[in-house]
């Protein structure tokens, strides 16, 4: 069955622009010179090597060749998901991705390589879902589905395809392929995995395809043998088309039994000819490129073929038919017998020219994610706590003043042979000061631990034992009696002798400013304490400062206060890269995100059904966050809660779409992390999340509020200590920048990934 292919050159092609013109309108598909390089500089490597290949409509398509030849490459570009370097493909009349083309689209059925569906989703729900994206009716669906299942011997459609064996999931995935009945089938390595007597139901049921509803099949497989089912077949070596004939003509040219000894023939000839190339520059093996198919074979003189014409690879079991002859079809597995095409009524399958988004995409997208969510209950849990966690931390972790710090007291005032005892006393003695102050300090801060020398004492804080050492004079009651009594004539010596010498451990800046702080609020409640006791203004001695009721937030600030609005934001948006990054990447690499694309959904329906699916969690998370920063922790909020849960709505899509930039940039996981985790730490450091951006140098601060969350946080701060709204300029820019990098990533996300899908 040797199929008239009739020759068209690239230069013509070129002019037929997207569309196909005539003759060529005939053509299931037409590759002229197609050359794919992937890389650049040293990685560069030519995939596909100036190849030419026809294919008729209504034809089966056996593309064959070993392991790295370019098979799927081919094939992709085919569908649409990648572009050539040089060359020309027309499928179905035109160029693939060009928007009358339908394809990307309903008209063709991908089957990848990978596996490309959802582990957590029933058949059902897998199936329901692509007819959901082509806009299937559902008694249709349910219809296919039966028989479907049947022709395939699927397991019950209940059963999520996670838990199917390797051969069930392929034919789950061939399933998918079918399940709408396009024109064109493209399918790589259909039969991995599947036993041969289903291997030989699948290949009934494409000849059927072919031969009664005209559907153009093309067909990648290892299994050379089962290949003879096809009405021609394409043998690839090292992306270049070695022979393209019907499987008749290459067993009558090669006079060999069976088509692996036909490959392997013309993969020795192929590697002698580059060898005799290489050395001695004899002439090239010809393709001969004129007047139909049988010329486009492969032509290498017989003579130079000195390879034994015998099988020497298994025969596959079946008996297969080949020939122009309709195969009967016979499913004996499943006793069906027939297409069911009488029973269904195909649908009217609609290929958009628009680029506008489709509800029914975008349905079959937003209910595919919802149901991807709901499955797990736990992970679904976690994703809507993890930030009300992160500030339940925050707040019990931070702020909090450090507590039961160990102090060495070195007091020589003490000396019991001369009866200088603490003596407890609260009237207007003067006696045993040190003691006295020492009431005062707070003891929940500090602890006292006594020692008997100073060097002692300063041992032990080198050791780590103590944080610092509170040492009194001997005399520091007399003596600080007559300093009060000199006032500004006390002389250096009575001012040594009546100060109280602190030495402290200052490693830790939070730990030295609490002991200092503590010790000098007991200073001032020591002498309010005497004062009063010898009936003064007790603060008649204090510093001459007096701090009013504070204009803004509490008269003893907290840092849990300052720091719970930028933790709020920058747990919901790196959350929001994180959740996006994974769901995109995992997509992307398990294929499911390439066989979607192929089926028709655009990338900007991908992201609106992202966006949407994002939205209800961002809520989900904003309320939980509030109700356990407000109502349970008690932070201090004096403005409008509207306002506030819209900056960090506004934040949770800044993050996303910040994912949705990164996935674009990155193919790999491990690449997306460390660009996620880049960005994270820079923005922790300079968006004033930790430390006011007044803190930070004036040159760095232009670079701060360049960051997306610098003015949220400082808007969102306003909010809370200030209670200002949307009229004050520090709350409006929050929102306004917030909204405007969602656009920059948004905007960015989509060029980048045009323009990988231009060069990929
Ligand atoms: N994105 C890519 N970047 C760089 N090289 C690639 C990329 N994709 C594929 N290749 C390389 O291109 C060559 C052809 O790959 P392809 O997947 O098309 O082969 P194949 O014939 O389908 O192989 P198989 O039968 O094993 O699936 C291989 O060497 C592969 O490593």
């Amino acid at each position: 069955m040797a199929t008239n292919v009739e020759f068209v050159s690239s230069h013509q092609l070129r002019n037929n622009e997207t569309t196909c013109k005539t003759s060529d309108c005939g053509q299931g598909i037409l590759i002229r010179n197609a050359t794919k390089i992937y890389g650049v500089g040293k990685k560069r490597c030519t995939v596909l090597n100036g190849i030419d290949m026809s294919v008729k409509k209504g034809t089966i398509y056996g593309l064959l060749g070993a392991s790295g030849c370019g098979k799927t490459t081919l094939l992709s570009c085919l569908v649409g998901r990648r572009r050539l370097k040089s060359g020309d493909i027309l499928v179905l009349g035109h160029k693939p991705g060009s928007p009358e083309s339908g394809i990307p689209g309903p008209r063709v059925g991908y089957m990848p390589q990978e596996l490309a569906l959802f582990g957590h989703f029933s058949i059902k729900e897998t199936l329901h879902y692509f007819g959901r994206i082509y806009n299937l009716k559902t008694d249709f669906i349910n219809s296919q589905l039966e028989f479907l299942s049947k022709l395939l011997d699927l397991p019950p459609s209940h059963r999520y395809v996670g838990t199917l064996s390797g051969g069930q999931q392929r034919r789950v995935s061939f399933a998918v392929a079918l399940f709408h009945e396009p024109e064109l089938l493209i399918l790589d390595e259909p039969t991995v995995g599947v036993d041969p007597l289903l291997r030989h139901s699948i290949w009934n049921h494409l000849v059927r395809q072919s031969v009664d509803h005209g559907r153009t099949i093309i067909v990648t497989t290892h299994y050379i043998e089962e290949a003879r089912q096809a009405n021609a077949i394409g043998l690839m070596r090292s992306g270049r088309l070695l022979a393209e004939d019907s499987p008749e003509n290459l067993l009558r040219e090669y006079n060999l039994s069976s088509l692996e000894d036909v490959f392997l023939k013309l993969c020795m000839a192929d590697f002698v000819g580059n060898e005799e190339k290489i050395n001695t520059g004899a002439q090239q093996l010809s393709y001969q490129l004129s007047g139909g198919i049988d010329n486009v074979a492969f032509h290498a003189s017989k003579s130079e073929l000195n390879i034994s014409g015998t099988g020497h690879l298994q025969q596959m079991e079946l008996n297969l038919q080949h020939g122009k002859t309709p195969i009967a079809f016979t499913n004996k597995r499943s006793g069906f017998i027939n297409s069911n095409s009488e029973a269904r009524k195909r649908p009217k399958l609609i290929c958009s020219k628009s680029v506008l988004p489709s509800s029914n995409r975008l349905n079959a997208l937003i209910q595919k994610n919802f149901l991807q969510m709901f499955r797990n209950i736990g992970m679904l849990l976690f994703i809507f706590l993890i930030p009300a966690i992160q500030v339940i931390l925050s707040c019990l972790s931070l702020g909090g003043d450090p507590s039961f710090l160990r102090l060495a007291i070195v007091n020589d005032e003490l000396d019991p042979s001369q009866d200088r005892i603490c003596n407890y006393t609260t009237t207007c003695t003067y006696s045993m000061f040190s003691c006295r102050y020492l009431r005062f300090i707070d003891n929940t801060t500090v602890v006292q631990v006594p020692f008997e020398s100073v060097s002692d004492a300063l041992d032990a804080v080198k050791s780590g034992k103590v944080w610092g050492v509170v040492h009194f004079p001997k005399n520091f009651t007399d003596e600080l009696v007559v300093r009060r009594a000199d006032g500004k004539f006390a002389d250096k010596e009575t001012i040594l002798a009546s100060s109280i010498a602190i030495t402290l451990d200052y490693s830790s800046q939070q730990i030295s400013l609490s002991l200092k702080q503590s010790l000098i609020e007991a200073f001032e409640d020591f002498s309010k304490d005497i004062l009063a006791a010898c009936s003064y203004e007790p603060t008649a001695l204090g510093i001459p400062v007096t701090f009013l009721d504070p204009i803004f937030g509490e008269n003893e600030p907290s840092f849990v206060e300052f720091i719970t609005p930028g933790i709020i934001l920058t747990t919901i948006y790196l959350i929001a890269v994180a959740l996006t990054t994974a769901v995109f990447l995992s997509e992307r690499k398990s294929g499911l995100f390439d066989r979607s694309i192929v089926a028709g959904v655009q990338m900007s329906e991908f992201m609106i059904a992202h966006v949407v699916n994002q939205f209800i969690v961002l809520i989900g998370q904003t309320v939980f966050v509030y109700i356990f920063a407000l109502l349970v922790f008690k932070i201090s909020f004096h403005g409008s809660l509207a306002l506030a849960v819209l900056i960090t709505l506004l934040q949770g899509l800044c993050g996303m779409s910040l994912g949705l930039m990164i996935t674009s940039l990155c193919d790999e996981l491990t690449s997306a992390i460390q660009l996620s985790l880049g960005s994270i730490y820079v923005n922790l450091f300079v968006s004033g999340i930790l430390w006011p951006t007044e803190g930070v140098p004036v040159y760095l601060r232009y670079f701060c509020f360049l960051m997306p969350q610098t003015y949220a946080i400082e808007s969102l701060r306003n909010i809370f200590s200030r209670g200002w709204g949307v009229e004050r300029p520090e709350v409006f820019w929050g929102i306004l920048i917030s909204s405007g990098w969602i656009f920059v990533f948004l905007g960015l996300a989509l060029v980048i990934g045009r323009i990988r899908k231009y060069t990929g």
